[in-house]
């Protein structure tokens, strides 16, 4: 519970001293006492449900606009102020902290890029919990307290839910939360206000064209992470042709790079991978730094990986842990669920799920897939409608390339009609030789399954963690997981 006057009072003075219990963006939300914050939206105008809001005992308005003239104006509707606010959308991430305040000892990491976030954020939240502190984490497997998942909404949830979390995580005494943030997020300021401890960047590829039209815009939106918030470090991925740009125009960074043949000034904090051993069961990581050098063994398998945990370390490093301790600890971190999860039993293919859904994500967990098949690799994978399509023919190139056999179904089709989906993808593809269709994601993986030999390799991509399949706007019940294990079970041995 806070006063409206002191909410604002950073951007006005004249308003009154009205009791405010939450912050809502959506009107079918607003309980009596709630501030209603009515912005212009993609798909509708917020603004056209001002009144269903006041009606459901909204105790003030915010209105987002374009007009400066009208900036800070008030009106009232009864005893209700409804605001006039121009660029409401860089103001809410502030207003919301503001209201929901988070204790000075809880450290936020946000971890940008097109691909790893997940695992860069559950990796940290997971080896804080091995080091005996409280982890949280935001993104796209869900929020909360490490261990204990609510599922989200977007991959950054808005300004407003942020940090609301943020406040319950603070009062659950979390030590650190990592926080995926997506392109759209920064260009949408999801969490402008917040103080990062470190930023992480992992790599940009194609992907969400749909949302940023070209690269140069998709990667200006990443930037925002390093250029317009606050960051106490940035943790860059210096593999990637962008984050070797972008160190030199960044003050405080440690770099992190795969390659060894690199070498660092007396004065840079750096980390890079001095050696790799790629084994069935685990990978041993061999890494030298500005902290000193080290050996470890982790249960996670996949060559991208090994970035992913070099930048998580490299992160928990910087930011105080002992290197003794990150290292004996590593062998318990666990493979993130739906990110390269290899299912292998005795005489049975060995299946792998995998969130594999950008070009170059499928492009390295097929390379990374190969490693561990023995005979033939399948791969099947779909992808989703109403989304970027200038990947699918990309996608149908790459699966055709990497593997030997290609099944095409679907994931997340939404409005979109599958069949035009599979044609996109099939319009990647070089011949009609080893390629199958199926318009039921549940057959073709079970049908893959039950038909391959022994020793032959199944990647499913692009659904990993998820339990439904979204079809229009519905939400069916479907997961990966359950297939392969229903597959597994009703495959007998050969
Ligand atoms: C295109 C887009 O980015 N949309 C995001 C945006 O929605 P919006 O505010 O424009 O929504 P809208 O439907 O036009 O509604 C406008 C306003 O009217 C309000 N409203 C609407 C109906 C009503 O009855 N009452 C009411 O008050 C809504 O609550 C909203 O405030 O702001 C919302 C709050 O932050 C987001 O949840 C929403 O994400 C939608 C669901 C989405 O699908 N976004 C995707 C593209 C996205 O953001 N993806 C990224 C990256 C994912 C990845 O890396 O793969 C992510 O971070 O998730
Ligand atoms: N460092 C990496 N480089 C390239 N591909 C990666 C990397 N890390 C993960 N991937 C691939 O991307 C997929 C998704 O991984 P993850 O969920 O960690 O990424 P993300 O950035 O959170 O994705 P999204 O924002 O779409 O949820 C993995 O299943 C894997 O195929």
């Amino acid at each position: 519970m806070l006063y409206l006057d002191y909410l604002l009072s950073p951007w006005l003075f004249n308003v009154p001293k009205i009791k405010i219990s939450n912050i809502s963006l959506n009107s079918k939300l607003i309980i009596g006492g709630d501030l209603f914050v009515a912005k212009l939206g993609y798909n509708v105008d917020g603004r056209n449900y001002i009144i269903d809001a006041l009606i459901r005992g909204a105790s003030a308005v915010l209105v987002e606009i374009n007009n400066l003239f009208l900036d800070t104006y008030i009106i009232y509707f009864g005893d209700v102020p409804i605001i006039y606010f121009l660029n409401l959308s860089k103001k809410l991430s502030f207003i919301s902290q503001r209201f929901y305040p988070i204790s000075n000892k809880l450290r936020l990491i946000a971890i940008t890029g097109t691909n790893g976030k997940s695992t860069i954020s559950h990796l940290i939240a997971q080896w804080v919990v091995l080091l005996g502190n409280t982890g949280a984490v935001m993104g796209t497997i869900g929020n909360g307290i490490y261990g204990d998942l609510c599922p989200s909404i977007n991959t950054t949830e808005s300004a407003v839910e942020v940090c609301k979390m943020l406040y319950r995580f603070s009062k659950q005494k979390a030590d650190i939360v990592s926080i995926e943030v997506s392109s759209h997020g920064l260009v949408q300021n999801r969490v402008l206000s917040l103080p990062f401890t470190a930023a992480i960047f992992s790599n940009i590829t194609i992907d969400h064209l749909d949302y940023h039209v070209d690269m140069k815009r998709y990667i200006k939106a990443k930037w925002l992470l390093f250029s317009k918030h606050d960051i106490d470090i940035s943790i860059i991925n210096i593999d990637d042709d962008v984050g070797k740009c972008w160190v030199k125009k960044i003050s405080r960074v440690v770099c992190v790079t795969t390659n060894r043949n690199l070498f660092f000034g007396k004065n840079e904090y750096w980390l890079k991978l001095d050696n790799v051993k790629y084994n069935f069961n685990n990978t041993i990581i061999y890494f030298d730094s500005f902290w000193g050098k080290g050996i470890f063994s982790t249960k996670l398998i996949g060559k991208f990986n090994v970035i992913n945990i070099l930048l998580s370390l490299a992160t928990l490093l910087w930011m105080g842990y002992s290197l003794t301790d990150l290292i004996s600890t590593a062998k318990f971190l666990k493979p993130i669920v739906g990110r390269m999860e290899m299912f292998h039993s005795t005489n049975k293919p060995t299946v792998i799920i995998d969130y594999a859904h950008t070009p170059d994500a499928l492009k390295k967990s097929l390379i990374s897939a190969r490693f561990y098949c023995k005979n033939k690799l399948w791969c099947i994978f779909g992808c989703g409608g109403d989304r970027d399509k200038s990947k699918r023919s990309i996608m149908g190139s790459i699966a055709e390339q990497l593997s030997d056999y290609v099944v095409i179904t679907v994931d997340n089709s939404r409005y979109e009609n599958p069949i035009y989906i599979i044609n996109d993808i099939k319009s990647g593809f070089t011949n009609k030789n080893n390629k199958k269709y199926f318009l039921d994601r549940l057959k073709a993986i079970f049908s893959t399954i039950l038909y391959v030999d022994n020793e032959d390799l199944v990647l499913i991509a692009g659904k990993g963690h998820e339990n439904y399949q979204i079809i229009g706007n519905r939400y069916v019940n479907y997961s990966d997981h359950l297939v392969v294990g229903e597959a597994l079970k009703k495959r007998y041995s050969f």
